[in-house]
């Protein structure tokens, strides 16, 4: 029982007791290991149990008041990471049980990534210790107002001065104003501002650079520099605890050593030299930071389905016979139908994103070693993935409102908060139909290359049985014959290179190359989302195959991974038969297997959400706490709202009291 944070009485200690698995060992296998449960339940009770980072109330202050309360969480935080002496580990714990968006996550996330990623070992050296020890904060500034998808595209302009060895960094028009980057707005000393590189006369594209652009005596912005926060954004509370900002340049001069210097310099004299690697190692934070989004999307989804799991057991609605109980609406078919395979999903992509990690690290140590050849893979595996579990876990929050009624669009259920902090993912870090374009240009190489008889590696190897995938028919005669992971296999790679390769055939109809990609692009997103699904259920299956310990563990995780993949296969039906990899009966047959499936989940659900370990605090939510205790904790926070700190409501006097009184009368009547 790790996540009680209260309560006397479990009212769902009868779901917990059907459960048919051992839940402590699925906590390992949901986390990573018995060190990672551990390290996770300690984070997450120390800020539980800190009343500086209470947040029920957040979505009833304003702005400003939300702000300030981001900065003294943030720094009472740090306060805590020093005092406690706390890991690395533990310290992006710590912040992530916090819960509240603020500028660190770009300091960590993106600032010093791009330093590291991109600065010289001495600018590494300089720089990252002062980040570390948060003498200077730092952000990501490379959007502008008028460019944010198209990075070539970006104006501002870094131009090398030889006469006194600087760069002047300037903004030369409206849309050339940096826009977006969190921290910014009013928390930032510093910033890798992204700038068109000038020398010599000649434009060399762009390249980052540290630029100073607070005093760090009293936070001022220094001359030359117009800052600010660009607005309110989507929802209460949310993300509108970060200061996205503006920024503008005036002729702002830097130190030429402040252009970060890895992957290409500027010599004394104003000579470009680039060194001797691929120059979209200029976009390794964000492919970094994509992969930690890939992570993040289980852990948002994993936290909705945990609140519509347990309050759908809890709530009851209909079916009473003669006085008998009601119906819990988790036994509703439709519920689990819509339900189950959102559980499943977060599993899935907790595992894919474990998996995307692995890949990550081993690219960087590739790259080190000079060898750039799996950078290609890495870009699609990680921008695709991106993509995916980012729409579909926004689109599964929102449902997981819908599915706790009337009372999932109170703030108090956490779901509407979650929602509108989640959602801006499908549009950072690569919007993701930008990124799945990005995907469908890496799957058109590919195929074009089989051609050639080159061998293809990786996520795409499944494209060098062509041969067998392009005419291949699924086997499948019995419901039960979807529980066999090659029959799935087969379908989803013939269905993803099905796909691809008519995708390919039409672009090259076209007059030229571009203009068939342009014209086919629709189908393309398409083709490059069967190839990403693919990849989720291949990692799933691959999951299954490492030594899973535990009661119960492995068999619950298969029925999950049966349904990720099935529920795939019924929603994206059309793709299926327009292909020819099923059959309209064979595809029936998945259905019934689903149905099967959800019924065998159900006596499990509460016990899986359990798994994930979340406290009360965490979860932020009436409708999900652990001990069920719903309808108390719904009426309490009801008179929280500042509307009912008094009885008779501000404005009755002006406005009330004269209605009521006809004190305005229609003269007609
Ligand atoms: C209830 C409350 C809950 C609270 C919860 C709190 C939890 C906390 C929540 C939130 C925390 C906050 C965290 C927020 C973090 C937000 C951070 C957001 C930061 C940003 O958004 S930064 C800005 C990001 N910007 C982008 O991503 C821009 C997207 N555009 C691009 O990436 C590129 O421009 C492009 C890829 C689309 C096109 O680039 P271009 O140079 O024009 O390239 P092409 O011609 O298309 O391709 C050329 C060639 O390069 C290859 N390539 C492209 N990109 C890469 C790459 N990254 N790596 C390797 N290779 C790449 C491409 O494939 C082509 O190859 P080819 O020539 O075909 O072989
Ligand atoms: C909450 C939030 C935080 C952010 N934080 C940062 C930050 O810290 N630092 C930073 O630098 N930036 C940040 N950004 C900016 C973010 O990275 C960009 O907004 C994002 O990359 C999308 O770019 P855009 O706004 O230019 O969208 P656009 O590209 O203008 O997209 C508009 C529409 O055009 C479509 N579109 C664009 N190009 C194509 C194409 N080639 N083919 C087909 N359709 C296309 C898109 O799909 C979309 O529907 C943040 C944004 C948000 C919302």
């Amino acid at each position: 029982m790790a996540a009680v944070d209260g309560g006397e009485v479990d009212h769902l200690a009868g779901e917990r007791a059907t459960a048919h698995f051992d839940v402590d060992a699925m906590k390992v296998a949901w986390a990573g290991s018995r060190h990672a449960v551990e390290v996770n339940d300690r984070m997450a009770r120390l800020v539980a149990s800190d009343p500086v980072f209470r947040k029920d109330t957040r979505t009833m202050l304003s702005r400003k008041e939300l702000f300030k309360d981001t900065l003294k969480k943030a720094a009472h935080a740090w306060k805590r990471i020093v005092e406690l002496r706390l890991t690395e580990e533990e310290a992006n714990l710590l912040r992530l049980y916090v819960d509240q968006p603020g500028y660190v996550d770009l300091h960590w996330g993106m600032f010093v990534p791009a330093i590291k990623g991109q600065g010289t070992e001495e600018q590494q050296k300089k720089w990252v210790p002062m980040a570390y020890k948060f003498q200077i904060i730092g952000c990501y500034a490379q959007t502008e107002l008028g460019h944010g998808s198209n990075v070539q595209g970006l104006e501002t302009t870094a131009t090398f001065d030889p006469n006194t060895d600087e760069f002047v960094v300037h903004s030369p028009t409206l849309t050339s104003s940096k826009w977006w980057p969190g921290g910014l707005g009013k928390a930032s000393t510093h910033a890798v501002v992204y700038a068109r590189l000038i020398t010599q006369g000649k434009d060399y594209g762009i390249h980052g650079f540290i630029v100073q652009l607070r005093s760090l005596d009293d936070h001022s912005p220094l001359p030359g520099i117009t800052l600010g926060d660009i607005g309110g954004k989507f929802g209460s509370g949310a993300y509108n605890s970060m200061d996205n900002g503006v920024l503008r340049f005036d002729h702002v001069r830097i130190p030429r050593d402040q252009m970060l210097m890895r992957l290409s310099q500027v010599t004394r004299e104003g000579k470009y030299v680039h060194s001797d690697v691929p120059k979209q190692l200029l976009y390794g934070t964000m492919v970094y930071v994509r992969q930690t989004i890939v992570a993040d999307a289980s852990k948002a989804l994993s936290r909705a389905v945990c609140i519509a799991v347990r309050y759908s057991a809890i709530r009851k609605q209909f079916g009473s016979q003669a006085g008998g109980p009601e119906t819990q609406v988790l036994n509703y078919k439709t519920q689990q139908s819509r339900l189950f395979p959102l559980l499943a999903s977060a599993y899935a992509y907790r595992f894919v994103g474990e998996w995307l990690k692995w890949l990550y690290t081993d690219v960087m140590q590739k790259l080190e070693a000079k060898d750039y050849s799996t950078l290609p893979e890495a870009h699609a595996c990680t921008a695709g993935l991106k993509s995916v579990t980012t729409s579909a876990t926004a689109d599964a929050i929102e449902e997981c409102r819908k599915l706790c009624g009337g009372h999932g669009y109170l703030n108090s259920s956490g779901l509407p908060e979650l929602f509108a902090v989640y959602v801006p993912a499908c549009t950072y870090e690569g919007d993701n139909v930008v990124l799945l374009l990005q995907v469908a240009r890496f799957l058109m190489k590919t195929v074009s290359q089989l051609a050639s008889g080159k061998q293809p590696v990786g996520t795409t190897a499944y494209m060098g049985n062509i041969q067998y995938l392009m005419q291949c028919k699924s086997a499948v005669n019995t419901a039960g014959d979807w529980l066999n992971p090659a029959a799935i296999k087969e379908v989803f790679e013939a269905r993803a290179l099905r796909m691809a390769v008519n995708c390919a055939q039409n672009i090259s109809k076209a007059p030229s190359q571009e203009e068939g990609f342009s014209e086919l692009s629709p189908d393309l997103l398409e083709s490059a989302v069967a190839h990403v699904q693919l990849i989720i259920v291949t990692k799933f299956f691959e999951k299954l195959q490492q030594d899973i310990i535990g009661h119960g563990v492995k068999e619950q995780l298969q029925n999950l991974c049966n349904i990720y993949a099935l529920f795939l296969l019924h929603k994206h039906l059309g793709d299926f038969l327009s292909t020819g990899c099923i059959t309209p009966k064979q595809g029936a047959l998945a259905n019934e297997q689903l149905g099967r499936l959800y019924a065998q989940v159900r006596p499990n659900a509460v016990a899986l959400v359990d798994a994930f370990d979340y406290t009360d605090h965490y979860l932020s939510s009436v409708l999900g706490r652990y001990d069920g205790d719903v309808y108390p904790a719904l009426y309490a926070e009801a008179w929280k709202d500042p509307l009912n700190e008094t009885v008779i409501p501000d404005g009755y006097q002006e406005h009330l009291r004269p209605l009521l009184k006809q004190q305005l009368k229609f003269s007609r009547l």
